[in-house]
């Protein structure tokens, strides 16, 4: 450290290595699972078997996205105990780390292998999203870690939640929401809610945040089952719940003093280094319609018919609906469990973004059938990939020319070079762009949008009159959209519902639908998407909102005072 290098021992680093190996073993696999957490503590989430790889010989289900982040987990030890042997600091961990390679050392097996390209180069994206950067072959891959456009703050420098400024414990998240968030609010005069659902669609073409899993897909148990905090001893490392406390409206439903919650997955850096925790997004990074055709070539393939490029569906009363989960077709009403078939399996979360969805997956097969008239010759693949790249195309367009001006304005627009040409094509490719997500968009930035949620939908007939009698709330449909199979045209109404119907304005307010009873189901009281929010955005270490600030070229704040012009006084 003297001279300005740190003399690192070779032992050090593979007893570091070998160590964090172990504790990962004891602390992320089947072993603790079995001890800490009994079979009634499982979270007994009914999952379809959708999209799992399985194994050919063992028949066993592989998720690439949990073995690596078991691996991940290992470094993530590691890395605290070469910090501790080091006597680092966090701010030096931060910087010394990344710097220390894990070639060599126990945990080598966890760095990505080389992949190699087509060559010539495919005319078509992969499906994984490798080898679009012919010069970085990995970016914006799917199952990479997000990047970050500021340092991550974690507690104890690697892996805790941020603590406050001080260093001690920042607030109750479900505290703060139930303090200054209200419900509802005015809604916009002049975009409609397809603002929403759209913008939540290419959410899940660019980030899949997943919470962890054991290698068997199942999860910790974060509260127990009767809805309370476990004693800390019984609650697993990957669990962050959220204490509710009396006067609480849904602790007063329910009598529930725990919110679950779930820490995301974390991956390794593909340079294949020590370090702090970085999530993984388990979809390709980029905006290529992975929510339509799936993050792999197997989900791909299970989602095509193979015969004259198109997509599978189920041809409901004349009306194309989405392919059923085999093995799903018989499972019990509002299980909250995903039957639909698509390229991202959170496309059941809210009807509006299921219907658009539908769209897209129509869009394809139309444009796939025209393309078949016009070149009888081509066969199953091509006129499958030349339609995948068309509807990857429009969606590209539509986000860049129509939705993102009214997200961020024109003026943004022309001063971020976001304008596209109106002929010709464009030349501002930088081969030196890291395409990857940021974690400070996934984790905190777009979730804005949340607030323009609407808790009541409106379904549209083909007049565009509203069928007050099949309107809906939110919460009665979350993750249920399967269910209405035998209401085929409810996805119809549903989207010429978001067509007309008005969002609510970006503000501090948000629909009880989602602050007080996100994914309710069945139960007495539903999640709080708001103090989720909140809570995840510590958990993956993202600096404050004052920190932002400085970032965005805003003058950093001293005190609450200074706030006044841009938040209500009680904010
Ligand atoms: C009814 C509508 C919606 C519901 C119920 C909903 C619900 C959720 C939930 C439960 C999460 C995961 C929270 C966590 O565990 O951290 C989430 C994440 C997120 N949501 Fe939404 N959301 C909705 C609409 C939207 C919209 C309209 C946008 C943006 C336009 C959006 C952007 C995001 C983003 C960026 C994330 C993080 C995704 C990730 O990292 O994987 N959501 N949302
Ligand atoms: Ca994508």
């Amino acid at each position: 450290k003297e001279n300005g290098f740190l003399d690192i021992a070779v032992e050090d680093v593979q007893w570091a290595a070998e160590n964090g190996l172990q504790r990962a073993q004891y602390k992320y696999t089947i072993e603790l699972e079995n001890s800490l957490l009994s079979e009634k503590l499982i979270e007994n989430k009914i999952k379809c078997p959708a999209h799992r790889k399985v194994d050919k010989k063992s028949g066993a289900s592989i998720d690439e996205s949990i073995q690596q982040s078991i691996q991940a987990l290992a470094i993530v030890e590691a890395s605290k105990n070469l910090m501790q042997r080091l006597n680092l600091n966090a701010a030096e961990a931060s910087q010394i780390l990344t710097k220390v390679s894990l070639k060599n050392t126990t945990l080598e097996g966890a760095c990505s292998e080389t992949i190699t390209c087509p060559s010539p180069a495919s005319k078509y994206r992969s499906f994984d999203g490798s080898c679009n950067n012919l010069v970085q072959v990995n970016w914006g891959r799917r199952n990479t870690i997000y990047r970050r456009l500021l340092p991550a703050q974690y507690g104890n420098g690697i892996d805790s939640p941020r603590p406050a400024t001080d260093g001690g414990e920042l607030l109750n998240p479900r505290n703060i929401s139930l303090a200054i968030i209200g419900d509802d609010g005015p809604t916009s005069t002049d975009i409609t809610l397809l603002i929403t659902s759209f913008g939540q669609f290419i959410t899940h073409d660019i980030t899949n945040s997943d919470d962890f899993t054991f290698e068997n897909g199942s999860s910790p148990a974060c509260c127990d089952s009767q809805g309370q905090l476990l004693p800390p001893n019984e609650l697993h490392p990957q669990c962050l719940p959220i204490e509710l406390y009396e006067g609480d409206a849904n602790f007063n439903a329910s009598g529930d003093t725990c919110m679950s919650f779930t820490r995301s997955k974390v991956g390794v850096d593909l340079s294949c280094t020590f370090g702090l925790a970085e999530q993984l997004n388990s979809n390709t990074h980029y905006l290529d319609g992975s929510q339509i055709y799936g993050s792999d070539a197997d989900i791909s393939n299970s989602l095509r018919t193979a015969v004259d490029g198109l997509l599978k569906s189920l041809d409901v009363g004349g009306r194309q609906l989405f392919p059923i989960t085999p093995g799903c077709e018989n499972l019990p009403k509002r299980e909250l469990a995903v039957c639909f078939q698509a390229g991202d399996n959170r496309l059941e979360e809210n009807p509006q973004l299921t219907a658009v969805h539908l769209l897209f997956l129509r869009e394809h097969n139309r444009i796939a059938k025209e393309l078949k008239a016009l070149n009888p010759q081509w066969n199953d693949e091509i006129l499958f990939q030349e339609a995948r790249r068309i509807v990857i195309a429009q969606l590209q367009h539509i986000t860049y020319n129509e939705y993102l001006p009214v997200i961020l304005g024109s003026q943004v627009m022309v001063d971020s070079g976001l304008v596209l040409p109106t002929s010709g094509y464009g030349t501002g490719y930088d081969s030196n762009v890291d395409p990857s997500i940021s974690n400070d968009f996934a984790a905190a930035a777009f979730r804005v949008m949340h607030s323009t949620i609407q808790g009541t939908i409106s379904l549209l007939n083909s007049a565009d009159e509203e069928e007050m009698e099949r309107s809906f709330t939110l919460s009665q449909y979350f993750f249920n959209a399967s269910q209405l199979l035998k209401d085929p045209g409810f996805f119809d109404s549903a989207l010429r519902g978001v067509t007309k119907q008005p969002p609510e304005v970006i503000d501090g307010l948000y629909t009880d639908e989602v602050a007080d009873n996100l994914f309710i189901g069945q139960k007495k009281s539903g999640g709080d998407l708001v103090a989720i929010a909140i809570q995840r955005g510590r958990e993956h270490g993202i600096p404050s909102y004052n920190e932002f600030r400085e970032f965005c070229g805003m003058p950093k704040v001293q005190s609450f005072d200074e706030l006044i012009d841009e938040f209500v006084q009680e904010v």
